[in-house]
C-alpha cells in the first residue's frame, strides 16, 4: 500500500475491532480508516486522535447505496461484516441477507466506486464439520472433503465465499481488476469473545464447575483473534503486490494453538481463573445429548411465537462440537510471508487476563 485509505464493514465486531487496532498499529502507510458497521463501539471514539483518520459510519451491508458510499474511495476493504449465529436467534433468511446479499453488495461497492482490493472473512464452516460428521484431521486448503451443509449460517459463508472467489478478475471503476481473496478462521478466541464469556458465566453459576459433554480425543481448530487479525493486515498489504498469487484464493487461519477438544481448550483459560472441568469421559451419553440437542431444537420452534429459546446445545452445535476439525498447513506463509504474531503462550496469556478482567467488571 502506499498512502492508501482502507474500508472495514463490520469493524466493531469481535474480529472487527482487533483488525481495526492491528491496522492502526501494524500499517504504517494507512492514512484513513473507514469502520462501517451496525452497531458503532463507544471504543471508535479513542481512535480518532491518532494521525490516522479514522470514520465510523453506521450503517447496513444489506443496503446497497450505505455500502457504495462507505466505500467509495478506499483502495481496499477488510470485509469482517456477518451474522455468526448457529443458535436458531436469526431467521435464515436474514443470515443470507446479511452474509450473502451482504457480501454481493461488498464486491458492487468496490466494483462501482474503483476499490481494487478485498479481503474477505470466510470460515472453516465453508468446508466443514459436514453433515455426514465427517473428520477432518490437520487438513490444508486441497484436502479433500465432502462440504454438504445444511444450516443457514455455514450454507451462507460458502455461498459469499464463492461470490467473493468469482469476482477476482471482475474490472472496477477505471477499469483496473478486482483481486481478492478469502482468509477461513477455525474458532477464533481471545479478548472479547462472547461464548467464552458465556461459558465463563455459567461455570461460575455452577459453583465452579463445568461438565464435559465431549470426548477428549476430539479435536477442535482454534486460532487467537490476534493472529487472525494480522493475517487479514498482511493480506491486505501484499494483495497487490502478488496479485497473480493470491487473487482468488483461500487461506485457512492458523496459528501455534494446542489441538485439542472444544472444551479443553477453553479449560487452558477458564482453569487459571477458578473453573474446572469434572469428567475426564462425558457424563452423559452421547444418545442423551442428542435427544437434549433435539428437545432443544423442539422447543425452540414450540415456543417461538411467544420468546426467543436460543441455548448453545442444538444439533448443529453438538455435531459441530463433536466431530474432528483441524486444520495443519503453511499455505498462508508460503505465499504472503504470514507468521503468528502471537505465540500461543502470549494468546493464552492475553485470553486468561482478559476473562479475568470480565470477572472484577461482572462484581
Ligand atoms: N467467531 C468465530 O469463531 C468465527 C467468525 N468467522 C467470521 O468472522 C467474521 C466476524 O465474526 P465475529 O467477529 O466473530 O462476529 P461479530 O458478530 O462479533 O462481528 C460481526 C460484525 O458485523 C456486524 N454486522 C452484522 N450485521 C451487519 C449488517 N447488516 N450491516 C453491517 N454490519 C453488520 C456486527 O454488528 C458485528 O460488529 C464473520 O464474517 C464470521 O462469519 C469465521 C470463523 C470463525
Ligand atoms: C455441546 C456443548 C457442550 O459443552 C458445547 C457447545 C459448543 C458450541 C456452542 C461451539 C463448539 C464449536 C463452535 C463453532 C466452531 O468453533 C466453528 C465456528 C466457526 C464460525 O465461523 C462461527 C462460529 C462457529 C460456528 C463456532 C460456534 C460455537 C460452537 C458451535
Amino acid at each position: 500500500m502506499g498512502q492508501v485509505a482502507a474500508g472495514n464493514p463490520g469493524g466493531c465486531g469481535f474480529l472487527g475491532e482487533h483488525v481495526v487496532r492491528m491496522l492502526l498499529q501494524r500499517e504504517p502507510r494507512l492514512c484513513e480508516l473507514r469502520i462501517f458497521d451496525l452497531h458503532l463501539g463507544p471504543w471508535l471514539d479513542e481512535l480518532k486522535t491518532g494521525p490516522v483518520r479514522v470514520t465510523a459510519i453506521q450503517g447496513d451491508v444489506t443496503q446497497a447505496h450505505e455500502v457504495a458510499a462507505a466505500v467509495a474511495g478506499t483502495h481496499v476493504v477488510i470485509h469482517t461484516a456477518g451474522l455468526v449465529d448457529v443458535f436458531g436467534k436469526a431467521s435464515p433468511e436474514t443470515i443470507h441477507e446479511v452474509n450473502v446479499q451482504g457480501t454481493q453488495n461488498v464486491i458492487e461497492a468496490c466494483v462501482q466506486t474503483g476499490t481494487q482490493f478485498l479481503v474477505y472473512t470466510s470460515s472453516m464452516e465453508v468446508v466443514g464439520p459436514n453433515v455426514k460428521g465427517h473428520p477432518f484431521y490437520r487438513g490444508n486448503e486441497d484436502t479433500p472433503y465432502e462440504a454438504v451443509h445444511r444450516h443457514p449460517y455455514p450454507c451462507s459463508k460458502a455461498l459469499a465465499e464463492r461470490l467473493v472467489l468469482e469476482a477476482n478478475g471482475r474490472k472496477v471503476r477505471g477499469g483496473l481488476p478486482l483481486v481478492t481473496c478469502a482468509l477461513r478462521p477455525t474458532g477464533i478466541y481471545g479478548e472479547g469473545h462472547q461464548i467464552m464469556r458465556d461459558f465463563y458465566h455459567q461455570g461460575l453459576r455452577l459453583g465452579g464447575r463445568l461438565f464435559r459433554a465431549i470426548p477428549a480425543s476430539v479435536e477442535h481448530g482454534r486460532v487467537y483473534v490476534g493472529n487472525v487479525a494480522w493475517m487479514h493486515v498482511l493480506v491486505a498489504r501484499e494483495l497487490e503486490q502478488r496479485a497473480a498469487l493470491m487473487g482468488g484464493q483461500v487461506y485457512f487461519c492458523y496459528d501455534k494453538s494446542p489441538y485439542k477438544s472444544y472444551e479443553d481448550f477453553n479449560m487452558e483459560f477458564l482453569r487459571p481463573c477458578g473453573l474446572r472441568l469434572v469428567g475426564t469421559r462425558p457424563l452423559l451419553p452421547y444418545w442423551l445429548l442428542v435427544f437434549l440437542a433435539a428437545l432443544n431444537a423442539l422447543l425452540q420452534w414450540l415456543l417461538r411465537p411467544l420468546l426467543l429459546y436460543a441455548p448453545l446445545l442444538n444439533p448443529y452445535t453438538l455435531a459441530v462440537a463433536n466431530t474432528t476439525f483441524t486444520v495443519s498447513t503453511n499455505k498462508a506463509q508460503r505465499h504472503f510471508g504470514y507468521e503468528p504474531l502471537f505465540s500461543w503462550e502470549d494468546s493464552r496469556t492475553r485470553t486468561i487476563r482478559w476473562v479475568q478482567g470480565v470477572e472484577s467488571s461482572s462484581q
